[in-house]
């Protein structure tokens, strides 16, 4: 399993974490996050960290043409859309040529046909948890949830995600093709904890994920 290390912020602790090679980074380019990247990282920093480490931008309802700008000044090979951006939206940013993951908040009123419109538009999905926030609030969705996912398309689970749970998508049917990591693996909004991520990577890198 794919791991995604996301909302990092600060140069030092991106590079300790960059050297213990996550698959993903994800940065947030939303103004309303406690996470929100772009006025503490220099764009050359973001493009210039190692290309084995696929940089993944956030976004929540923010315009195509502005997240094809943002994307090209900091080399996203990927871009998250964590908000209510439609399928076209997003067909738009694929026919671009970048990957697309759309992000859906999961509850137990939550529909899985409601992805189906994306399907053709989109790489990924990725399911987060329904909360007071767009994204980063901290708490798991029922997992059991997943059972009603049909899909082919390939998902990230995120959402309150933390050394303790983890070990639990071990048993879903339908395992992600990558876990995003977030709050739960942080010492302040924006800072990862870095001994918590070895301790996670260290278990993908011997196969536990
Ligand atoms: O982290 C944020 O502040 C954030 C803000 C707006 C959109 C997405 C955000 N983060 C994403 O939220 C999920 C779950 O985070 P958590 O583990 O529950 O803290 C994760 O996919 C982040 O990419």
């Amino acid at each position: 399993m794919k791991v995604k290390v996301c909302g990092m912020r600060e140069p030092g602790n991106i590079q300790e974490i960059a050297a213990m090679q996550p698959d993903y980074f994800g940065f947030i380019f939303f103004q309303g996050s406690k996470r929100y990247a772009a006025e503490h990282i220099d764009q050359h920093f973001i493009s210039g960290l190692p290309g084995s480490i696929k940089k993944v931008g956030v976004f929540v309802n923010e315009g195509v043409e502005e997240i094809k700008r943002l994307t090209h000044t900091y080399g996203f090979d990927l871009v998250q859309l964590h908000g209510r951006e439609t399928p076209l939206q997003c067909k738009e940013l694929k026919d671009s040529g970048l990957q697309v993951v759309k992000a859906f908040s999961v509850d137990e009123s939550f529909d899985f046909h409601n992805i189906l419109p994306y399907e053709s538009s989109c790489n990924f999905f990725l399911f987060d948890t329904r909360g007071k926030n767009y994204g980063g609030n901290g708490v798991t969705f029922d997992w059991k949830l997943l059972q009603n996912y049909t899909s082919d398309i390939p998902y990230f689970l995120s959402g309150g995600l933390n050394l303790e749970n983890i070990r639990g998508i071990n048993n879903l049917k339908l395992k992600p093709f990558a876990i995003d990591v977030n709050s739960g693996f942080e010492l302040e909004p924006g800072l990862k904890d870095v001994q918590a991520i070895k301790e996670l990577l260290e278990l993908r890198n011997q196969n536990q994920l």
